[in-house]
C-alpha cells in the first residue's frame, strides 16, 4: 500500500524547500474569528476564497493582526479572490469592498442543502483540475470551536470530499482525515504543533489499528464510538505512523 506523508509546514512563516511533499495550497477562511496565523497561511496559498461571513473576518480582523498599519493598506493586500456561500451573512459594505477590488463573487443562496464550506471546495474543484492530486491540499481557517453543528458540518466535508486533502483549522488544534486507502507518515513538527493528538473512527468502527510514535500506540487495535477512541494521546516521536481498515480523524494541538 502507497505511503502518504503529511507535514504542518503551513504554518511555518517560509516551507523549507527541501520539504516533503511540496504542496500547493488553497485557503478557505469561514465565518469565525481568525487564528492569529491567518496572515501566514495566506501568503502560502495560491487561491484564497472566503465562504460568505468569513469576507467579514478578513475585513474586521485582519487589520487587528497589523495593528501598526492602515487598516485600509492591509484590507487592500488581503483580497479574496472568490466570496461564495448562501451570502445571508456576509455584511453589504463589506460585499462591495471587495466586488471594488476585483473579487469574484458567487451567491447560492438557492442551495439550502450544503453549507458554505461545501459550497467553497465544490468551487476549487470545478475550477482546479488537479486538486485531488496528492500535491494540492485546502486549509481551512476557523473551522473549529463555536456552534457545535457548524463544527460537525466542517469535518463531515472532509468525509464527502475524502479524495481531496483537507485541513480543518482552529487556532489551538487541527484536524485532517487519514483514508484508509493509504498508510500515513505523519512529521511532526515540534516547534508548532503537539504534544497532544487524537485518533478518531469516522463515520464507522475500526476493527484494526496500528500505530507507531505515540504514547499510547494501538496495535491492531479496535475504535468505536462507545467503545475505545485515542483521544488525549501524546506524540512521542517525530515521526507517526498510521495503518488501519478505517478512515480515521488524525488531530493535533497548535501550539501557541
Ligand atoms: N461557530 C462556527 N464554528 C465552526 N464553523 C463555523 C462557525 N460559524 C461559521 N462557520 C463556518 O463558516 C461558514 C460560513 O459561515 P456563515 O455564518 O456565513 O454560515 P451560515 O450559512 O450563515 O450559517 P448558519 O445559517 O447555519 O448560521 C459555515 O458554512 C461554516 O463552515
Ligand atoms: C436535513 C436538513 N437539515 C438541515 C438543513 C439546513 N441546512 C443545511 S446546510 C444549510 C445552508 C447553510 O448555509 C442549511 C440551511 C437541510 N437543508 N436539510
Amino acid at each position: 500500500m502507497d505511503v502518504m506523508n503529511h507535514t504542518s509546514s503551513f504554518l511555518l512563516p517560509s516551507i523549507p524547500i527541501d520539504n516533503k511533499p511540496a504542496l500547493t495550497y488553497a485557503l478557505i477562511v469561514l465565518n469565525q474569528r481568525l487564528p492569529r496565523f491567518t496572515p501566514l497561511l495566506w501568503n502560502h496559498a495560491q487561491l484564497r476564497l472566503c465562504a460568505d461571513g468569513g469576507a467579514n473576518r478578513i475585513y474586521d480582523e485582519m487589520p487587528d493582526l497589523f495593528p501598526n498599519e492602515d487598516p485600509l493598506d492591509v484590507r487592500n493586500r488581503y483580497r479574496p479572490d472568490v466570496i461564495k456561500g448562501d451570502m445571508d451573512s456576509i455584511r453589504t459594505e463589506v460585499l462591495a469592498f471587495y466586488k471594488d477590488l476585483g473579487t469574484k463573487t458567487v451567491d447560492e443562496s438557492l442551495d439550502q442543502d450544503t453549507t458554505d464550506l461545501h459550497k467553497c471546495i465544490a468551487h476549487i474543484q470545478e475550477i482546479t483540475p488537479g486538486v485531488e492530486k496528492p500535491n494540492w491540499c485546502i486549509l481551512v481557517a476557523g473551522a473549529l470551536g463555536g456552534r457545535f453543528d457548524h463544527e460537525i458540518g466542517n469535518i463531515n466535508v472532509l468525509c464527502r470530499f475524502s479524495n481531496i486533502r483537507i485541513v480543518l483549522l482552529s487556532e489551538d488544534s487541527l484536524i485532517q482525515l487519514l483514508p484508509k486507502s493509504h498508510h500515513h507518515e505523519i512529521h511532526i513538527l515540534s516547534s508548532v504543533e503537539g504534544p497532544h493528538c487524537g485518533l478518531i473512527p469516522i463515520g464507522m468502527p475500526s476493527a484494526n489499528t496500528t500505530t507507531t510514535g505515540l504514547q499510547w500506540d494501538l496495535n491492531n487495535t479496535e475504535m468505536r464510538f462507545g467503545g475505545l477512541v485515542s483521544t488525549s494521546n501524546i506524540v512521542r516521536e517525530g515521526k507517526i505512523t498510521v495503518q488501519s481498515d478505517s478512515d480515521l480523524l488524525w488531530t493535533i494541538s497548535i501550539k501557541n
